[in-house]
């Protein structure tokens, strides 16, 4: 209204009312509603059927439940259903209460959707949200979407369709944070095809127990060099590495069990080696602390880093080379039909040999053999097996020779990037977090396989040690009648003397 003279009405403020925003096709002609609307119906149809199909997959078992519930709630009624679900609910809380092992063992599936439910889908928006983990284009958020999870017990595998244009890496980056939000002790990362990665959030460590060396093979003919037990896997699985055409460094600080790697090995070889087909040469410079247990296995063996073990490795390069010259035009790799026996050499502690040495033509002689050895040796049947404390390039600066590389215990992030290589810490190889209380646990790396392999040598202790002498020399214990031990009562006390034959 205007103001009029002397009148008290001045013109009220337009009216600020946001206009009501339809969707646009309300503003379709009726005709043309009614005639998509049975596209439309299909269309809601075909994505509440998808919908449902993808619960299915990922909740088989749950689905399973329900429905036989319902069924079981049509055939017999409220009563029996809710008494039947109830017994069921009880008995699997008590299972889990008092058997948690054989549950999780036995249960993995269900217990995989519980956990897919409860923990990851229940926070997965918030969680990538503040993880920024999502992003934003033309105003939509565009989020990971949470695939297949496995519930292992000890980890869970959680298999995630990353956005488009994100990098595994980032989430590498993120894999701490992930690792607190989703309540697991660490998280990592692996690739899985492009776009699609799978998380390992650990929960507890399936390799604290000890391993004892299993029971020594029997028969030679079954030590199979490309497949060699030393060990368990995190995930259950026989721990082998390669000895035929490979060339083994295994790096750890003291005290990290590098022992039972080589002792692993040599029990695994046993066999083969009492049969001459495996000779065994050995360089020990710390006087035979190591070695020294089973010296008499060993084809030559020497215990310090002098002239002695340079004479001993160029010895061995020679060999590599003669061997590879009768090969040359008859056959390109060794095999146990060539009637010669394979060669591993283990070197207790690669850097006094090519590092510490103070004779700088011993320790160029040395480092000579030893990359003759490691670059020709696989064709002619050669391997070596060396152990280190320190990773670094001044110290063995032909890293790259060795084609298996395990890191055990280490001090440093950085050194597990020196055994491993560039990008294998980020797939979770995480070497230096290693727990001084699990001596013997790993982190392989094999040349041309991506992901690496955390595992637990086998323990190998003074006992095993002297039966593996006494095996591979043939000797046989006879008991003695202890000297004069017979007790009043008359019983003879002759368990505690023994004689050696055959050795
Ligand atoms: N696989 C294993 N399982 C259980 N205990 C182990 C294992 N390996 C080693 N140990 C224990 O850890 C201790 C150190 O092992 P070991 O001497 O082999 O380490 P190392 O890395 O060779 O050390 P160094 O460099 O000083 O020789 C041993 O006394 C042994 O009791």
């Amino acid at each position: 209204m205007k103001a009029q003279n002397g009148s008290r009405w001045v013109d009220p403020a337009p009216l600020e009312v946001a206009r009501p925003r339809l969707p646009w096709w309300t503003m379709l002609p009726g005709l043309v509603k009614l005639v998509i609307s049975p596209v439309v119906l299909a269309w809601l149809l075909v994505w509440l059927v998808g919908k449902l199909a993808r619960l299915l997959w990922y909740y088989p078992i749950t689905a399973l439940l329900i429905i036989a519930t319902l069924w079981l709630d049509c055939w017999a009624g409220h009563y029996w259903a809710g008494a039947v679900a109830s017994v069921v609910l009880v008995g699997l809380g008590v299972w889990w209460w008092r058997w948690i092992d054989t549950y999780q063992r036995r249960l993995r599936w269900l217990r995989s959707e519980v956990r897919r439910v409860t923990v990851y889908a229940w926070d997965w928006r918030t969680v990538m949200r503040l993880s920024n983990l999502t992003g934003t284009a033309k105003g939509r958020e565009y989020r990971p979407k949470l695939k297949r999870v496995r519930a292992e017990g000890w980890r869970d595998k959680v298999r995630v369709r990353m956005v488009k244009g994100q990098a595994p890496e980032q989430w590498s980056e993120r894999a701490s944070g992930l690792a607190h939000s989703f309540h697991a002790k660490s998280c990592r990362v692996r690739v899985i095809s492009p776009g699609k990665i799978e998380l390992d959030l650990i929960h507890s460590d399936p390799l604290v127990s000890v391993l004892p060396l299993p029971a020594m093979v029997a028969d030679e003919s079954s030590v199979d060099l490309k497949r060699i037990t030393i060990g368990r896997t995190e995930t259950g699985k026989p721990w082998r590495i390669r000895l035929l055409g490979n060339q083994i460094l295994v790096v750890g600080v003291q005290g990290a069990g590098k022992g039972s790697v080589l002792w692993s090995v040599v029990w695994a070889l046993a066999p083969m080696i009492k049969a001459g087909k495996v000779r065994l040469y050995g360089i020990d410079p710390k006087g035979g602390m190591e070695l020294g247990q089973c010296p008499d296995i060993f084809h030559k063996v020497v215990f310090d880093n002098g002239p002695d073990a340079v004479e001993l490795l160029e010895e061995i390069a020679n060999e590599v080379r003669a061997r590879a010259g009768q090969y040359r035009g008859l056959r390109r790799f060794w095999t146990r039909e060539s009637g010669q026996p394979f060669t591993l050499l283990i070197i207790d502690e690669l850097a006094d040999v090519i590092a510490y040495q103070t004779d700088k033509k011993l320790k160029e002689r040395a480092q000579g053999a030893i990359q003759t050895i490691t670059s020709q040796g696989r064709a002619p049947g050669f391997a070596t097996l060396a152990l280190v404390q320190d990773p670094r390039k001044e110290i063995v600066p032909f890293r790259n020779l060795f084609t298996t590389r395990i890191a055990m215990r280490l001090d440093e992030a950085t050194q597990v990037d020196m055994v491993l290589g560039d990008g294998v810490r980020e797939r979770g190889a995480d070497a230096h977090e290693i727990s001084e209380l699990t001596p013997g646990v790993a982190w392989a790396k094999e040349d041309g396989k991506k992901e690496p392999l955390r595992g637990r040598a086998f323990y190998a202790s003074d006992d095993n040690l002297w039966d593996l002498r006494a095996y591979v020399n043939g000797w046989t214990f006879e008991v003695l009648p202890f000297p004069g031990s017979a007790d009043k009562g008359g019983r003879r006390h002759d368990h505690f003397a023994c004689t050696r034959s055959g050795g």
